[in-house]
């Protein structure tokens, strides 16, 4: 029982619903893992190339100026200047190289002669400054490169377009920056002062040869882009398998209420309920008792007929369990009304082979008889042919036990089996009933007829009681007419019916 309330609708749904969202979120967070991780790893080689490209651009600014170091003090006059354009022409990114003393450049590669006062003090580390434009371009930014000597030097212009194509290359994954002193300069090439960045993860590297930093900061947006563009088959695949793991879940706490735990559930829920047949005197055919057959009272599927969950019953064994929910719940019905019941009454049940080797039988069928003490009845307990009981200590027994309560035995399906007149005599079989098999075959030709004869004719020399079942006609009851049988059964007399209907059309005529 203890699976049954995980096999309910609402409870495989909610299940269901968690798996997918255990497996959805697992798959969130490798993905999320994963990524973070090929973001950071590279987001951190940018850093180091933009580090080392920007480098190499200063290095430029180096070279120029190392070569025009020679010219520090010297006048400005058409071979100086020469010099100073020969170096912008030549050295990459370089766009002016000027020539100062003091505070104040006196020379200039574009202009010549000069006389331009300079604060050395806005340089970070003495060497390098990022300035948004110049005389010539006032919004085109660069920076300017300060080799020093003893208070005077070279001033080299590096075109801040070099720079800000590092940025923009490098900076796919994040917010990529260029920071000298307190300003910096965007992907966009645009200077800046204030820190007025985004939020976000922070990283940075120093160059390791000049005054700057390289800074970004990953946003969240840059997570997410990093997500859609090198997690994408992740992305669809683990929704994919987050949806099947949930429709496998689904499925499996179905099995759970496979065809046994269905029939534990309905056990538990009392829908196996019994149905009664009657049984009528072979000669003036008045009612005498009943046979109790099984029904399973489904809510959804309604009734359910004995061969489509008796086999499986017998098979796991649950049949005893039912047998014995039956057989109390026949004597609940009918016990509180025994005084109404004909003298004599018989009530009988279908008891399979292992039921015989169940000593709560013998409990039950004295809870039973004791139920009708007012009006006492007689329990027949039938077994089959088809399955014969194999005899030992605790049959034996069962079957003493069950003789002295007064309990009858009754062979069902009698001619098709293979029980010998030992069988018979061993287990104390008092009633034999025909099987309906040959009762329908009463008319149908001479060979039919001539069996049917033969079977009858075993029994009573059996000399035992005798229960044709199966009759459907007026002319199956005149055929066995003759024979003298003592109960008839079948459909003719009356079909199986619920205890109510039973007792309406039965009892209370
Ligand atoms: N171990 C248990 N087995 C049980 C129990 N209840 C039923 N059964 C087994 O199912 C078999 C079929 O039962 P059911 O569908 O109820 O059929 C019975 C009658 O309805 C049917 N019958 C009776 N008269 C006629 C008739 O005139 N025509 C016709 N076509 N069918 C008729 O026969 C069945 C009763 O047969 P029997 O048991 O051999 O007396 C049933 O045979 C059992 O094996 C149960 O509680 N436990």
């Amino acid at each position: 029982m203890a699976s049954n309330w995980l096999t309910r609708p609402y409870v495989r749904i909610c299940i269901s619903l968690l798996a997918f969202l255990v497996v959805a979120a697992v798959g969130i967070l490798a993905i999320s893992w994963q990524t973070t991780q090929g973001l950071r790893r590279d987001v951190s080689a940018s850093l180091q190339q933009s580090v080392r490209l920007v480098d190499m651009t200063l290095d430029n600014a180096a070279i120029a100026s190392g070569a025009v170091e020679n010219l520090i003090g010297a006048p400005c006059d058409q071979a100086t200047i020469q010099a100073l354009r020969w170096q912008v022409a030549k050295v990459p990114n370089v766009r002016t190289v000027n020539l100062y003393r003091q505070h104040t450049v006196y020379c200039a590669s574009l202009f010549g002669e000069r006389d331009d006062t300079i604060s050395t003090s806005h340089y970070t580390g003495g060497k390098l400054m990022l300035m948004s434009g110049n005389v010539v371009t006032p919004d085109h930014p660069l920076i300017a490169y300060r080799h020093d000597v003893n208070g005077s030097g070279v001033l080299v212009g590096v075109d801040g377009y070099f720079l800000h194509n590092i940025l923009q290359l490098l900076s796919t994954h994040a917010f990529l920056i260029l920071q000298v002193g307190d300003r910096w300069m965007d992907s966009q090439g645009k200077i800046h002062t204030s820190e007025s960045w985004p939020d976000g993860e922070k990283m940075s590297l120093k160059s390791s040869f000049y005054p700057y930093e390289m800074r970004l900061v990953i946003r969240q947006s840059d997570h997410w882009r990093y997500i859609f563009d090198y997690a994408t088959v992740s992305l669809i695949l683990f929704p994919l398998i987050s949806i099947f793991i949930a429709f496998m879940t689904y499925a499996l706490l179905g099995r759970l209420g496979g065809p046994v735990s269905a029939l534990k559930n309905a056990m538990g829920k009392k829908q196996f309920i019994p149905y009664l047949q009657p049984v009528v005197d072979g000669t003036n055919h008045e009612i005498t008792g009943a046979e109790v057959l099984m029904r399973w009272q489904h809510p959804q599927l309604g009734l359910i007929p004995p061969y489509q969950f008796i086999p499986l019953a017998e098979e796991t064994g649950l049949i005893v369990p039912m047998t014995r929910q039956m057989m109390a719940q026949v004597r609940d019905q009918f016990g509180p009304m025994a005084a109404e019941l004909p003298a004599n009454f018989h009530f009988g049940f279908n008891i399979c082979a292992s039921h015989f080797k169940d000593l709560t039988l013998v409990e039950d069928c004295k809870a039973f008889i004791d139920a009708f003490r007012e009006n006492p009845i007689h329990l027949v307990l039938e077994l089959t042919e088809r399955e014969l009981i194999e005899p030992s200590e605790i049959t034996h027994s069962l079957f003493r036990a069950l003789r002295r309560m007064g309990v009858l035995i009754a062979m069902d399906d009698f001619g098709t089996g293979h029980s010998s007149l030992a069988y018979l005599q061993q287990f104390h079989i008092d009633i034999l009933k025909i099987d309906q098999s040959f009762i329908g075959r009463i008319g149908t030709d001479a060979l039919a007829g001539h069996i049917v004869d033969n079977v009858i004719d075993l029994a009573k020399r059996l000399q035992m009681v005798i229960v044709a079942e199966g009759i459907e006609t007026q002319k199956q009851v005149d055929y066995l007419a003759p024979y003298r049988l003592e109960y008839l059964q079948g459909y003719f007399f009356g079909k199986p019916a619920d205890p109510s209907e039973f007792i309406e059309k039965w009892i209370r005529l």
